[in-house]
């Protein structure tokens, strides 16, 4: 029997029956979200660039859970953390998996690292691992250090080459790191393994940006040859694909050599294989639960490093208040330690705020629901993808008193007033894909803050007499960064000079 236009009319009217008598049937509404259009849903609404604003208006127009449907995928957004806390952490055995990107994940191999890792044994294993090495503060003690040696390394690079403040964070970032992952000690100018790291993330990001490639929206197109027309996207994934093997495989093997030669120095890495014949599988673990350590902290402190030195450039009352408690408990004969922290509540504060004011991780990393659910009344159908607005709840004024503005005191107790919520409970995201690099970071702030407030002081630039003022205007994109801006940054005495040019290997 022949099969008419009219019969597929009519099946295509069948399907959208059945679909409107099976939504019908869901269990109770979806979150409420902006109008959709036939077919298309809610595509011509979904922002692309910085998605987080248009997020908090869905926010305020339609509650703390909304949601938007894109061809098909449910996308639920969280403006508060209470529904956060209650959906991926209390109910996290259901919304733990991760949305599987064609592109990023499957073509260029991102899927292997820790961000990207279907929920399982083998993410279970990996986030074994940094917890062992870095899951709490106490495990972080061991690298106080590390952290403390970089940073001060970190201070002569900007006394040398002030105008170069983001490569020196960029550079510091990935020099802790490395000794933590792979005991590897970065060389000062053009470092492979750097080098190699900074390429790999920024093709993360090109891999990954939503609506970058087709392939993402119709992820058949992966199984297309490479000599299709059209389909440069292979040959690109390809290269990419390359470049984030060798920057598994390089430090991988450095290690290796090193314990072979009996040289190794401590690290994650020489941790897990110490003594141990591993399987194939426990050796991919190893491998990549490194490499998921090294390019998870490879770029996001270093937006929270930028935005520390924008905000004293910005707010010199600040800079003072915060230097006058480093100068009353360290003094001026050496530079601060972590040993200091718990004796500086102001500079702590000040750490806490950079992490509120800039947003580094804006909306988490979307985590799926790998059950249908009924949350606080509405249907949140299997699959669906929940972002987290990280943003807005940090800047959500029933939480944050004048939240565009920069005031660490807000975490400070004064009389009748208690510090408002520190916001490490939130920019870290939730549940069990919760940011395990997140003690770290913290680490790496702080020290960053006490040590360059103690080395330096940092103010506007002043070209022909007129103060440049820089602009506070962060990026777009899963990781958002301080549009890059000019300060000027000179030591604060020739005491702190002196400090600065000691030497760093202690
Ligand atoms: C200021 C610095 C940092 C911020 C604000 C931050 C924030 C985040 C956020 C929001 C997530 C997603 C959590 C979720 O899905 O709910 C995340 C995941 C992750 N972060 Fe961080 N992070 C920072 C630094 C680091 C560092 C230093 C490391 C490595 C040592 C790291 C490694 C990771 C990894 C591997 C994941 C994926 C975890 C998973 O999917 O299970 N992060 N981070």
């Amino acid at each position: 029997m022949a099969i008419t236009w009219i019969d597929i009319c009519l099946a295509g009217a069948g399907v959208y029956l059945l679909k409107r008598v099976m939504a019908k049937t869901t269990p109770a509404p979806l979150p409420p979200g902006p109008k959709k259009l036939p077919l298309l849903g809610n595509i011509l609404d979904m922002p692309s660039v910085k998605p987080w604003m248009t997020f908090a208006d869905w926010g305020k127009k339609f509650g703390d859970i909304s949601s938007v449907e894109v061809l098909g995928q449910h996308i639920i957004v969280l403006n508060s953390v209470k529904p956060a806390v209650e959906m991926l952490d209390k109910k996290s055995s259901v919304y733990s998996d991760r949305p599987v990107l064609p592109m990023g994940g499957e073509l260029c191999g991102w899927k292997n690292t820790l961000v990207l890792l279907p929920y399982g044994d083998r993410f279970r294993e990996y986030r074994k691992n940094f917890h062992r090495v870095i899951g709490s503060r106490a495990s972080m003690d061991t690298y106080h250090a590390v952290e403390e040696i970089e940073t001060h390394r970190f201070l002569q690079r900007v006394l040398a080459k002030p105008s170069e403040l983001s490569a020196h964070v960029r550079k510091t970032a990935g020099a802790i790191i490395l000794r933590i992952s792979h005991g590897y000690e970065v060389k000062e100018h053009n470092d492979p393994f750097i080098e190699l790291a900074d390429v790999a993330v920024n093709q993360f990001s090109a891999s990954t940006a939503t609506g970058a490639f087709m392939v993402d929206i119709m992820p058949s197109l992966m199984y297309v040859p490479e000599w299709f027309p059209g389909a440069g996207f292979k040959r690109k994934a390809r290269e990419w694909h390359a470049t984030l093997e060798q920057m598994v495989a390089q430090p991988y093997q450095f290690v290796k050599d090193q314990m072979a030669a009996g040289i190794a120095p401590k690290s994650f890495t020489s941790n897990l294989l110490e003594g141990k014949t591993l399987s194939a599988e426990e050796d991919h673990v190893v491998k990549w639960s490194a490499a998921s350590l090294y390019s998870g902290g490879a770029d996001t402190t270093v937006s929270a490093i930028y935005s520390l030195f924008l905000a004293l450039t910005l707010f010199p009352e600040i800079q003072k208040k915060a230097q006058a408690e480093i100068d009353a408990v360290v003094g001026s004969d050496r530079l601060p330690t972590f040993a200091d922290r718990d004796s500086m509540p102001y500079v702590d504060a000040l750490a806490k705020e950079v992490l509120r004011w800039n947003v580094v991780v804006p909306l988490a990393v979307p985590h799926r629901v790998t059950e249908d659910d009924v949350h606080d009344g509405y249907y949140i159908p299997k699959g669906s993808l929940i972002m987290p607005n990280i943003w807005f709840m940090l800047h959500d004024p029933r939480t944050y008193a004048n939240p565009m503005e920069f005031e660490p005191a807000r975490f400070l107790a004064s009389a009748g007033k208690e510090p408002e919520i520190d916001p490490r409970t939130i920019c870290f995201g939730f549940g069990r894909r919760i940011c395990p690099g997140l003690h770290l970071a913290d680490a790496s702030v702080w020290i960053s803050c006490a040590m360059s407030l103690a080395a330096f002081d940092i103010s506007k630039v002043v070209e022909n007499g007129v103060e440049i003022t820089p602009e506070v205007d962060p990026t777009s994109g899963t990781i958002s960064h301080p549009k890059p801006f000019q300060c000027s940054i000179k030591p604060r005495s020739a005491k702190a000079l002196e400090l600065i040019q000691q030497d760093a290997n202690y």
